[in-house]
């Protein structure tokens, strides 16, 4: 087995599109480089919106059928990016998409009226239970999430942050459940981030070319939202711009969350690889290895052992 065959990567999401959005490019870039990768996916987007408009009917307050589309949407664009292993935490259907609203500060916040078995009320020793089973059976060396603002702050994805950080904490834990596994510490976790300098070049370009839609209300020189992350916090950046390509073609076939004119796309090819292809990271949990002339790793795995 190749030494890159040993090394393992676990991505924990939300909702099918947060992977392909967050590090879709990484993902290819890991699969073809033949290292394991296996996402878990907390929810089904049942409450998502529907840009399709012949789809309008699956919403969740007509036929309730969203879920069970965007699961294909994800089998979809995991083809696209040559990862083969996907789950659902707890199974599909176990956890639902809690909804959001925005607010007026312009970041996510829990809906109003929420499901039952919706994401944000989960318990958490459960939710990380169920996440330690998948931990202790594929034993990555390295781990992604959210931030603890789960991003933009989307509840799921707070909710997806803490049950991740939480069950690698307990996986590790030899006295700990034992019934789920022999003990697991994953050596490295890393939070998703993006770049504000990266995107304010980019919005210069887009206002250079013209274009004053996409990134609506965003100005290159004014106040950026809170996921736009100083330079000085990132501490990683997987340039996987050859992989641009599929990542594109995983964020399309999200097609009933993302539009093929919006704004990942609206950046031009060279400009995409610059803000989308090079994927970048906080380190929170490990050593970091080998870095390059940024001073930021530029593999997850760097000083990782394989094994
Ligand atoms: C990227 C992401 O996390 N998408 C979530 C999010 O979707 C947003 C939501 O529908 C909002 O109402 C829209 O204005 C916004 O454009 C969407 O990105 O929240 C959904 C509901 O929880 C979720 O299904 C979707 O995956
Ligand atoms: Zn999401």
């Amino acid at each position: 087995m190749s030494e890159n065959a040993a090394h393992r990567l676990l991505l924990v999401h939300a909702h099918p599109d947060d992977e392909s959005i967050g590090q879709g490019a990484t993902m290819a870039k890991y699969v073809a480089e033949g290292r394991g990768v296996t996402l878990v996916t907390c929810t089904a987007g049942e409450m998502g919106e529907i840009l399709v408009p012949e789809l309008e009917h699956l919403a969740a307050d007509k036929e309730d059928g969203l879920g069970e589309h965007r699961r294909g949407e994800l089998d979809a664009a995991m083809r696209e990016l040559g990862v083969t292993d996907h789950r659902f935490l707890g199974g599909f259907g176990t956890y639902r998409d809690s909804g959001m609203k925005w607010h007026d500060d312009g970041h996510a916040i829990a809906a109003d009226e929420i499901h039952d078995n919706a994401f944000w009320h989960a318990d958490l020793t459960q939710a990380a239970d169920h996440l330690i089973a998948v931990i202790r059976e594929v034993r990555p060396q390295v781990m992604v999430t959210y931030d603890e603002f789960g991003g933009y702050g989307h509840p799921d994805h707070i909710q997806a942050h803490r049950v991740a950080m939480y069950a690698a904490q307990l996986a590790a834990a030899p006295s700990y459940r034992r019934d789920l596994g022999e003990a697991w510490d994953i050596a490295k976790i890393y939070w998703g981030a993006m770049s504000e300098s990266r995107i304010r070049e980019g919005l210069r370009r887009l206002r250079d070319e013209g274009d004053t839609t996409t990134f609506e209300g965003m100005d290159p020189d004014g106040q950026l939202p809170p996921f736009f992350r100083p330079d000085e916090d990132i501490t990683a950046e997987v340039d996987a711009g050859a992989y641009l390509e599929q990542k594109m073609a995983a964020l399309k076939a999200h097609a009933t969350q993302i539009t093929a004119d919006g704004p990942f796309f609206a950046l031009a090819n060279n400009e995409g690889q610059l803000v989308w292809g090079r994927e970048l990271y906080r380190l929170v949990k490990g050593v970091p290895g080998e870095v390059g002339d940024h001073g930021w790793e530029t593999d997850l795995f760097a000083g990782v052992p394989a094994g």
